[in-house]
């Protein structure tokens, strides 16, 4: 299931607030204009599904995101223990960044930890199987998959170029807890 703990940016990090239900999540996380939501994730991949695999299966539901949102492309990060340079996928991820367009994020397998810095609050936001996230374009934010990564995720993005992170250069990512699979 999925999990959020909603941190001060200023204090330590074990004061936080929690929320495990779809719906105490999806209100608090408003509060940072995340978008969460519950979609269906229930088609069957191969562990090693390739991208084209997962888009084809997943046609409809990003169809409705291109529709609704004016993505105009899309792309799958698939990452487990057993693949190449898996180390290295976490660290480029790691660090507070922003893009400016709309981070949308489909979990169609498994799970990672989205830490949006939202004014002086930061939501760590644990995804699971079927959930939709979307990070408004300028929001400081980072992503953990974990030292055991394990998760298919698919991106949306409106610039044709794809993934394109700014990085702010700041440490606050490093003071709070990384992410360990409940
Ligand atoms: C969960 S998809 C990989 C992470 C990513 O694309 C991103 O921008 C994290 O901030
Ligand atoms: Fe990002
Ligand atoms: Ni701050």
């Amino acid at each position: 299931m999925s999990r959020l703990r909603v941190y001060r940016d200023d204090t330590r990090p074990d004061v936080f607030d929690e929320y495990s239900t779809f719906e105490t999540i999806r209100d608090a996380a408003a509060e940072a204009k995340i978008r969460f939501e519950r979609w269906d994730a229930s088609r069957v991949l191969a562990p090693d599904a390739s991208q084209d695999e997962v888009l084809a299966a997943y046609a409809d539901s990003i169809r409705k995101l291109e529709r609704e949102c004016g993505f105009g492309t899309a792309d799958v990060v698939s990452v487990n223990p057993g693949t190449p340079n898996h180390a290295e996928m976490r660290k480029k991820f790691l660090d507070e960044h922003t893009h400016s367009e709309d981070e949308a994020r489909f979990f169609v397998e498994g799970s990672g930890l989205f830490c949006i810095h939202y004014e002086h609050a930061v939501y760590a936001l644990e995804c699971t199987k079927g959930d939709l996230i979307n990070v408004v374009a300028g929001t400081r934010h980072w992503f953990d998959m974990g030292p055991v990564p394990r998760f298919t995720a698919i991106r949306l993005f409106t610039d044709p170029k794809g993934w394109v992170a700014n990085f702010t250069g700041s440490d606050v990512a490093g003071r709070f807890p990384r992410y360990t699979r409940v």
